[in-house]
């Protein structure tokens, strides 16, 4: 059906909430607008969906979720009588209509006589990743988009292991969705009835108890905690969201007591008042928070997003000034001050792991070379990360010790199988302790890594392309640049491309297979003086990645050469 048809068609509805109706006539004065609102059905893929919270069907709204979660249902009763029962749990953010979602999905699995486990307020991704685990359930889904703007919402899936669904249940979903004819009309069962049937489940308190006990063992130096962290006085941000239901819990009971919260975004707000993105990785989101560290007297400052799976952090420079910590930066110090750890304590052994994606920074692995345990590279996602911890724990073949991505993704006790900003807010607190007890600071502390194996520095950037115009650049950049078999950049030559889509390895005229990976739309160039760079279109931004990550001498041959090759890429992307 064309776009336009599909406008008139909502335009028709009845019983549309006054907030669509009104958003579709404001819009709707735009045929730009219509075609992409309407031109195609949102994507739901391996990151779930994400999108604009307006009217349409390539975008966020109740019928769209309501549509993807029939899909799921459809899914669950294929499955059979015990998938059934199993049930799905469902969490939420702080966004708008995050809590209105997860109740229309409810509703929706009710009425395939789905057992829902529904979590009473919002809740950490990480918490609804352990839970699916803790309770056995076949699936869960979250509503929320993670660090998007506030104008976003979105729909993550879980399967029965806690991981973000994989590609082939993510497309089955997806072409159930496509079956449901009308989209206004999917079925549900009204809340008080699932209840009262006991097929809906409210869960909260509960599950927060035995998450934050587990989270009680991410520490791994009890003694140095208690010996040091009184010293250290950490301010904590969640960023209007999640993070506020528990890091207070957390942090004290793991020994963290002087943690202050930032009073004016610890007030959970979808509108996010003190910040453009809620996006840790922003300088902007910790202004409020350098301003209470000066009050306080604070080094480090900790904000974990909107739904708690990333975790960036802010630390005081030599001369007073605070600067914030790349996701990579954060990685790095915190597998150094692991293996130092299992070192000293004499359990360094040879078959620790550190699963990383191949867009990461590539000093971890070289730390990890150095200490002598395993690494491997998968693909972005974390639920890559995931399935390696899976083929661990049952081929019995590695001890997980740490999972990173750039993207201030950090895990190191698998009973979550997501990102855990609260792990990770846990453990760069001790990495700090640890520092502060050798009268350093965790600057002090990356430059002392950085003399000792080279520094390494990495520059991500997003280049927009919206819409489904975007789309289409995007695909036509990368199929340009895929004839093009770069041979310099900046006048420094490339030795090797990696094609994770044809799944080949280019060396000069020598074409090789690339094994061990699923396809995927990356390119990654190896240059003749250690650097690399990457470009993939993100799976859940309309924007392509440009990574970038040098090795130097120094941390200002590094910063220059890595916004070099960032300008290069700009021009190449143009
Ligand atoms: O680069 P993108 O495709 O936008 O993905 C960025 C991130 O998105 C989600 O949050 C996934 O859970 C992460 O594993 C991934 O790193």
């Amino acid at each position: 059906m064309k776009a336009e048809e599909t406008f008139q068609e909502w335009q028709q509805a009845h019983n549309l909430p006054d907030y669509l109706q009104d958003q579709l006539q404001e819009l709707g004065k735009n045929p730009k607008w219509i075609n992409d609102a309407f031109g195609q059905d949102i994507n739901f893929g391996t990151a779930g969906m994400r999108g604009r919270l307006e009217p349409g069907i390539n975008r966020i709204n109740i019928y769209t979720i309501g549509r993807v979660t029939e899909g799921l249902a459809r899914l669950i009763n294929e499955k059979g009588a015990k998938a059934q029962k199993d049930g799905v749990v469902i969490a939420y953010d702080s966004r708008y209509h995050s809590r209105d979602f997860a109740e229309h999905a409810a509703r929706i699995l009710g009425a395939h006589n789905i057992h829902v486990y529904l979590f009473d307020d919002l809740r950490p991704t990480p918490e609804l990743s352990f839970a699916v685990r803790y309770l056995h359930a076949s699936a869960g889904i979250n509503i929320t988009a993670s660090h998007n703007a506030k104008e976003y919402n979105g729909y993550k899936v879980y399967g029965p292991d806690g991981a973000q669904m994989g590609p082939e249940d993510a497309s089955r979903v997806f072409a159930y969705a496509q079956k449901v004819t009308d989209i206004f009309t999917v079925k549900t069962a009204p809340i008080a009835r699932l209840r009262s049937q006991g097929v809906l489940q409210l869960i909260g308190e509960d599950i927060d108890e035995v998450y934050l006990a587990k989270l009680k063992t991410v520490n791994v130096n009890s003694e140095l905690i208690q010996k040091n962290a009184h010293n250290l006085t950490i301010i904590y941000s969640p960023l209007h969201g999640t993070g506020k239901m528990l890091y207070d819990r957390a942090f004290r009971q793991n020994g963290f007591t002087n943690v202050f919260p930032v009073p004016s975004q610890a007030i959970i707000d979808p509108e996010f008042p003190t910040t453009i993105k809620p996006n840790p990785e922003y300088r902007d989101v910790f202004d409020p928070g350098i301003k209470l560290a000066n009050e306080k007297n604070a080094d480090l400052i900790i904000a974990t997003d909107p739904d708690a799976d990333r975790m960036g952090a802010c630390v005081r420079t030599k001369n007073g000034d605070f600067q914030v910590l790349t996701g990579n930066q954060i990685a790095t110090l915190m597998i150094y001050y692991l293996l130092v750890n299992l070192k000293d304590k004499g359990q360094l052994s040879a078959d620790y792991e550190l699963i990383t994606s191949i867009v990461s920074s590539s000093m971890p692995l070289k730390i990890a070379k150095d200490f002598g345990i395993r690494t491997k590279s998968v693909l972005t996602g974390f639920k890559f990360i995931g399935e390696e911890i899976d083929r661990m724990s049952k081929m019995h073949d590695g001890k997980f010790l740490m999972g990173f991505e750039e993207s201030y993704g950090y895990l190191f006790k698998p009973f979550a199988r997501d990102k855990d900003a609260m792990q990770g807010a846990l453990m760069f607190a001790e990495v700090a302790s640890y520092y502060a007890a050798k009268n350093m600071t965790v600057l002090d502390g990356l430059n002392e890594i950085w003399q000792k194996y080279g520094t390494s520095y990495e520059i991500t950037k997003a280049i927009e392309m919206p819409g489904i115009d975007g789309q289409k650049k995007m695909t036509q950049l990368m199929t340009k640049l895929r004839s093009e078999n770069l041979q310099e950049l900046n006048g420094v030559k490339v030795n090797k491309i990696q094609d994770f889509l044809k799944q080949q390895e280019i060396v000069g005229d020598t074409v090789k297979p690339l094994t061990g990976l699923p396809k995927s739309n990356v390119l990654k160039y190896f240059l003749a003086d250690e650097t690399w760079l990457a470009l993939r279109p993100s799976g859940t931004e309309p924007v392509i990645k440009a990574y970038v990550g040098v090795n130097k001498p120094n941390i200002e041959l590094a910063h220059q050469a890595a916004e070099n090759y960032q300008n290069a890429l700009a021009e190449l992307l143009k």
